[in-house]
């Protein structure tokens, strides 16, 4: 009655899987959802299923700490990430949907010599790559952040890589606007459907077996993140991945007194201020394989300990909540967006602790690598076959804290 009153309509579709599609995205996450969309919006293919095995955006793409940045070093990883950042910049537009993007701007800490070196450099080859960053003197820093102590004993604030159009969204929003409009486009978001198997026959793939049956495909595109070694397993091939755990917390609501993000990736914590007013915190990864997605006392205490010589004022919050969520990490920290062993298997994965950002880019990609069924310029240089040709993309410092 409601729906008919006011044309309320569900955002989107639950219905039962066909028993075929001509592409099966697996993973409603982020990265999932926006290759589904520019299936659609840039190829024309909307014959596709997403199928997920809880519930959408409750990987870590509702568990992230939202950051949005592209001052990679690498030139491929420039291309891709600044790819993604102009396209948050009219997202909500795009999906008409309000995925509240705020480019708040964005500062790295240089808390050592080194790190004024690395940092500057990364200036110069961004400004090289148009990607829009400038180096801060501590004196500008701390106008933008009145909260920062820069005088820490141990780790004085130095200077700071900062980028004006780097910011925030808010996550679970970028998920529910591409499930919706890929909803709109006829394409089938299949929630609680866990897939357990992937049949292949003279080296195509030919269906996955989920805990709704089975459901054939022409392409099959894996899309998820820290359970990517699984899905490849299933598949009879290997990904040079590890999952563990990252973990995040947020304080009680405070008022205003932080409108940029923070990284100080030599101590291994970050910061930003939410919406609400909590302080949202992140730091380092697990030192060990996992797959838990909670969060765990001691990173608590190592993080906070990490920041609280920049930032006193910490120490008089409360938290509210933590969590963790399972990323899958590669060995140059640089994402998997590729073909596979298996003809018409793609898999897109190791983004890490930073793939948030990259959404939008990465779907792109990701799009137009399953439907040419070759990669585009974006995804060219992020092929499986780096690892075997020793053409790494080596973005461990960009990657920011201990990851
Ligand atoms: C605590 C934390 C903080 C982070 N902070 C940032 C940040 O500030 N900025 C940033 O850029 N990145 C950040 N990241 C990283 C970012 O969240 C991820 O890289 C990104 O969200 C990955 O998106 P995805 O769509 O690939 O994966 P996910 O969102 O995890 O989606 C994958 C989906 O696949 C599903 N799935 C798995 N196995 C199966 C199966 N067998 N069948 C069906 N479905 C399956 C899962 O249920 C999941 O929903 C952070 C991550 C964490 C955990
Ligand atoms: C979890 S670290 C956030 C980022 O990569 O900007």
């Amino acid at each position: 009655a409601l729906r008919q009153h006011t044309g309320w309509k569900r955002a989107w579709a639950s219905p039962e899987p066909k028993a075929r599609y001509k592409v099966i995205v697996v993973g409603a996450g982020g990265h999932g959802l926006a290759t589904a969309y520019y299936l659609g919006k840039n190829f024309g293919i909307t014959d596709v299923a997403v199928i997920e095995k809880g519930w959408l955006g409750g990987g870590n793409t509702g568990r992230n700490t939202t950051i949005i940045r592209s001052n990679y070093l690498q030139d491929p990883s420039a291309a891709l990430y600044e790819k993604a950042r102009s396209l948050y910049e009219n997202l909500s537009q795009d999906l008409n949907y309000n995925i509240m993007f705020s480019p708040r701007g964005l500062i790295m800490l240089a808390q050592t010599e080194h790190e004024i070196r690395g940092y500057k450099r990364t200036v110069y080859a961004n400004n090289l790559q148009g990607v829009a960053t400038e180096w801060l003197d501590p004196q500008q820093l701390k106008a933008k952040v009145p909260i920062i102590n820069l005088d820490g004993p141990r780790y004085p604030v130095l200077g700071g890589l900062y980028q004006a159009r780097g910011g925030t969204a808010r996550h679970d929003a970028v998920a529910w606007g591409y499930a919706r409009a890929c909803s709109d486009m006829g394409m089938h978001i299949i929630q609680n459907c866990e897939v357990t198997g992937v049949e292949t026959e003279a080296g195509q793939v030919r269906a996955v077996n989920t805990s709704k049956g089975r459901i054939g495909c022409d392409k099959l595109a894996i899309v998820v993140a820290g359970h990517s070694s699984q899905l490849a397993e299933m598949a009879g091939f290997r990904l040079p991945i590890e999952s563990v755990a990252l973990q995040a917390l947020v304080s009680e609501p405070i008022k205003p007194c932080m409108d940029v993000v923070v990284m100080a990736n030599t101590v291994h914590g970050y910061m930003s201020q939410s919406d609400k007013g909590e302080m949202v915190i992140g730091g380092g990864t697990d030192g060990f394989n996992n797959f838990t997605q909670r969060g765990s006392w001691q990173h608590v205490e190592e993080t906070v300990r990490a920041l609280i010589e920049t930032f006193p004022m910490i120490s008089r919050l409360k938290m509210l909540r933590q969590w963790g969520g399972i990323v899958d990490m590669t060995g140059d920290r640089s994402p998997i967006l590729s073909t596979t062993p298996v003809g018409g298997i793609f898999v897109n994965c190791g983004w890490g602790t930073g793939g948030f950002k990259a959404i939008p880019g990465s779907g792109w990609a990701m799009a137009e690598l399953v439907a040419k069924g070759t990669p585009g310029p974006l995804a060219a240089d992020f092929g499986l076959n780096r690892f075997r040709e020793g053409r790494f993309i080596d973005e461990s410092v960009a990657a920011g804290v201990a990851h």
